[in-house]
């Protein structure tokens, strides 16, 4: 057996089953020095109090007390790195104008490392105290600042996928921001990768290069077919957003007569590595084309509200088995918490299942049956999300690598009030999904190492 690193001895939750969980209560999960899980005991183990002993005897258990729970971290499928000063306003317009107006201008001045070393860490810090240990990452088109990004990663432990983002198409892209010309975009790619791959101490790859075409407007298609061609060569993940809003979605209908998945298809860019943003106009051989190409989406709830135009067809794609995991989409949507995503993906569900107009009658509003609930969203957050970036987290179980929280329920400023006489393990799990805050959150490992500990 691998030398263990440390031990938890505590209760835990986690969901190994789609809309179910588990709830274990006095379990020991031992990690060795890799950051692996090795083993997850329980008091019926024969090994169990030997273990506790002789953890304790060197230091090396770490014991929860009963109002703290361990939780597997969370999976952050889509964040916008340099929209994080813009977190919070400028949510009026829709999405074109928002682009054009706000984002592309304040990503722009992310050619200045000096600017970009301003906010890079604090984001990576602030999605850390919030329990995001991996996080799929759009920086800018600026090579070295998004190789910075990478390096903030590591260095203060993040999982990260980063993509230097690829955008060409002179009618789409203001002069000021766009890549010089579509060779210099791709070989900038293309250094990117090399870069980030031998980033010194990234030898575990805890940080990983994304090749990341913005979106089928702002990419012409030589950028599309060579952007194809690197994933061929480099088998990185592929990141960009995918029929988004009516805009988007009659925008590659009017250039080249297809939907984004079939595009991104016929320029290679579909892989069991590919994470396709929002994702809400998919036809249903957008769905067969995306399972067959094991292509994973990212949800993206409150982000959608304010640009999709449209409901996410979330039970359908639970319903149907495809790949899929949620998304902050800082700053498409302010809030830099998967935890607030869960509780955004159970009411968008909700909206669309009662509809909204008071006109209509009740069984002709909405869209029947259309609801998640609150343990698959928690699934998805979880144990969806490690699937779609292709690495063994959101499960306690021996072979996964511990990626964890300790949420402590009953810290002074808590809004999580839990009543033992009265709440199940169930409540209590969906408790904790709809009113955990910053503050709740006591310690999060990455890989075995504590990045946050109050
Ligand atoms: N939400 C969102 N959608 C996009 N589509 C293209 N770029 C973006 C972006 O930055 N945010």
């Amino acid at each position: 057996m691998s030398e263990i690193k440390f031990g938890v001895l505590g209760q835990y939750f986690h969901c190994p089953v789609k809309g179910d969980f588990e709830y274990a209560a006095h379990a020991l999960i031992l990690v060795d020095q890799q950051g692996t899980i090795v083993s997850v005991l329980t008091d019926s183990d024969t090994q169990y109090h030997a273990q506790i002993e002789a953890l304790s005897a060197h230091q090396q258990l770490i014991e929860l007390s009963p109002t703290q729970y361990l939780m597997p971290g969370m999976v952050d499928l889509h964040v916008h790195a340099p929209q994080f000063p813009q977190a919070g306003k400028g949510l009026d317009l829709p999405l074109y104008d928002w682009l054009q107006d706000y984002t592309f201008p304040l990503e722009a001045k992310f050619e200045d490392m000096v600017f970009a070393k301003q906010i890079y860490p604090q984001l990576v810090q602030s999605l850390l105290a919030n329990g995001t240990t991996s996080a799929v990452y759009f920086a800018t088109i600026h090579k070295d600042t998004s190789v910075e990004l990478a390096r903030e990663c590591l260095r203060q432990g993040q999982r990260g996928y980063i993509g230097k983002v690829n955008m060409d198409e002179p009618t789409q892209c203001p002069p000021f921001y766009i890549e010089p010309s579509t060779e210099t975009a791709l070989k900038e790619t293309e250094c990117f990768i090399q870069q980030v791959l031998a980033i010194e101490g990234n030898e575990e790859q805890l940080v990983s290069p994304v090749i990341t075409p913005r979106f089928v407007p702002s990419c012409t298609a030589e950028l599309l077919q060579g952007l194809g061609e690197l994933v061929q060569q480099y088998q990185c993940h592929v990141q960009t957003h995918c029929s988004e809003s009516d805009w988007a979605r009659d925008h590659s209908q009017a250039q080249y007569g297809k939907t984004d998945v079939e595009i991104y298809n016929d320029f290679g860019l579909m892989t069991s590595k590919t994470i396709l943003a929002h994702s809400i106009f998919l036809t249903p051989s957008d769905h067969q084309l995306i399972k067959s190409t094991g292509a994973s989406i990212a949800h993206c709830p409150l982000s959608n509200m304010y640009f999709a135009n449209a409901a996410m067809q979330t039970r359908e794609i639970l319903d149907n088995d495809l790949k899929c995991g949620l998304g902050s989409d800082l700053a498409g949507a302010p809030i830099p918490s998967i935890f607030h995503t869960c509780l955004d993906a159970v009411n968008h569900s909700r909206v669309r299942e009662d509809g909204t107009s008071t006109y209509l009658p009740a069984n002709e509003r909405g869209e029947q049956g259309s609801r998640i609930s609150f343990l698959e969203a928690y699934w998805l957050a979880t144990v969806g999300g490690g699937q779609a970036i292709d690495a063994k987290v959101g499960l306690f179980q021996p072979g996964f690598e511990f990626d964890a929280l300790v949420i402590d329920t009953a810290i002074a400023d808590s809004n999580i009030f839990i009543l033992e006489e009265m709440d199940s393990a169930k409540d209590k799990l969906e408790k904790i999904i709809c009113l955990n805050s910053r503050q709740n959150i006591r310690k999060v490992w990455v890989k075995g190492q504590l990045v946050v500990d109050k």
